[in-house]
């Protein structure tokens, strides 16, 4: 719990997943979740007693079926929705094992730094899209 506030603060594990050609994977969320139909750097909530890397592991083997072979921390991003807070614990993914595919029925884009800015994302996600550009723009 947030002392100031009182809301749950939600520790989600949030994966910037690098191709072997530079690009970065999007998912597209599904309409019935909290930010449905914006596009997502997939990843999932951190669940009691995991570390960020076991979370980020079962999260992007459950949503597309990868492994995570590197990770290193990219940014951390608090945001208040008002119905729930999130603090968005932001890896880049800088290897994998496996053909990532939308294990959900979720659509994926591979998109280039620069061509972020065209996709939806959610209000939280402005600081990460800002440190992935500085970073692989
Ligand atoms: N994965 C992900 N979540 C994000 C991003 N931006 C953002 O505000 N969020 C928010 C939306 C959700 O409130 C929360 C992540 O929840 P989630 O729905 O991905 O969690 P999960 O995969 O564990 O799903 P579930 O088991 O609860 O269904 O973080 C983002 O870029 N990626
Ligand atoms: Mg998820």
């Amino acid at each position: 719990m947030d002392s100031l506030s009182g809301k749950k603060c939600v520790h989600v594990a949030v994966g910037v997943i690098l191709g072997s050609d530079g690009r970065i994977l999007l998912a597209k969320r599904p309409d019935h979740l909290h930010m449905g139909g914006r596009w997502e750097f997939p990843g999932g909530k951190v669940e009691e007693g995991e570390s960020i890397q076991q979370a980020m592991t079962r999260e992007l083997r459950e949503e597309l079926d990868i492994g995570v072979l590197a990770m290193e921390k990219l940014i951390e991003v608090r945001h208040d929705y008002g119905e729930k807070q999130v603090f968005l614990d932001t890896w880049c993914v800088t290897a994998f094992s496996g053909k990532a595919r939308g294990v959900e029925g979720q659509a994926l884009a591979w998109v280039t730094a620069s061509d972020l800015t065209d996709y939806e994302f959610p209000d939280a996600n402005q600081p990460i899209v800002v440190a992935v550009q500085n970073r692989f723009g």
